[in-house]
């Protein structure tokens, strides 16, 4: 749902999440992470790999649990919920865009972007429409109905960005989103996102290796010893 400016979108306070590798050993990645997301503000996350950024998008998203912590998306403690309430909020409420773009082969563009939507409930012919303008404002309209082997890796990256806004979430998380893309081509596509997000007015995360894209965005954060500070 949209959020009005200045609204809280993610809300994470001493979030932790730590592993075990094979040999016992623990490997603590968030060692209390705190962080605040408005809506409408873009956020990068710069840091050098294997600090934990993938770890971080994963538990914002919900798509992973901390291990101490909260993870607050529109006001509600994620970590107190039913894992079926915190999948309700991570269709509703969050989009996700990886450095690949796994689309489903067999599904056009259109199909890949409606699919989302249906799982949300929304009725067929309204997520179809929906579909068809968000392609249409990535330059896709006449690539609605091709499969995403028969699209380049521009247009593959943008059909995936157009797939994780279907469902007009208040929260966008982006790990590398335009990593596997030529440096004209990511710069392009990156400027899209940005146009898209900037418009929906919702709030982004975006980890990035490239100084130049994070310096487009409204602040910088990294990941140091295990907490998120701003750079
Ligand atoms: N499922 C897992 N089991 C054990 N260790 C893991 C697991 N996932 C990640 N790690 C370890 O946690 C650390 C952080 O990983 P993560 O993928 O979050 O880093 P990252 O900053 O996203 O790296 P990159 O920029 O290379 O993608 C790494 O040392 C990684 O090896």
């Amino acid at each position: 749902m949209a959020k009005s400016p200045g609204d809280v979108v993610l809300r994470l306070q001493g979030v932790q999440r730590s592993y075990v590798s094979g040999d016992g050993e623990r490997l603590s990645v968030l060692r209390g992470v705190d962080f605040t997301l408005h809506a409408g503000e873009i956020v990068a996350l710069v840091a050098p790999s294997g600090t934990g950024k993938s770890t971080l998008l994963h538990v914002a998203g919900l798509l992973d649990s901390p291990d101490g912590g909260s993870v607050e998306i529109g006001g509600r403690d994620a970590t107190r919920l039913s894992d079926g309430e915190r999948t309700v909020i991570r269709s509703h409420e969050v989009g996700f865009v990886y450095q690949f773009h796994h689309l489903l082969g067999e599904f056009t563009a259109r199909e890949n972007v409606m699919l989302p939507q249906m799982i949300a409930w929304r009725a067929r012919g309204a997520a179809r429409l929906r579909a068809d303008a968000l392609l249409g404002s990535f330059g896709l309209a006449h690539r609605l109905d091709h499969l995403p082997g028969k699209l380049s890796g521009g247009e593959q990256q943008r059909v995936a960005i157009a797939r994780s806004l279907a469902n007009e979430p208040s929260l966008l998380l982006a790990d590398e989103p335009t990593g596997n893309l030529d440096v004209r081509t990511a710069d392009v596509v990156f400027e899209e996102l940005l146009g898209a997000v900037r418009r929906s007015g919702l709030g982004a995360l975006i980890a990035t290796h490239n100084d130049a894209l994070a310096a487009r965005m409204d602040r910088v954060v990294t990941l140091r010893d295990g907490a998120l500070v701003a750079l």
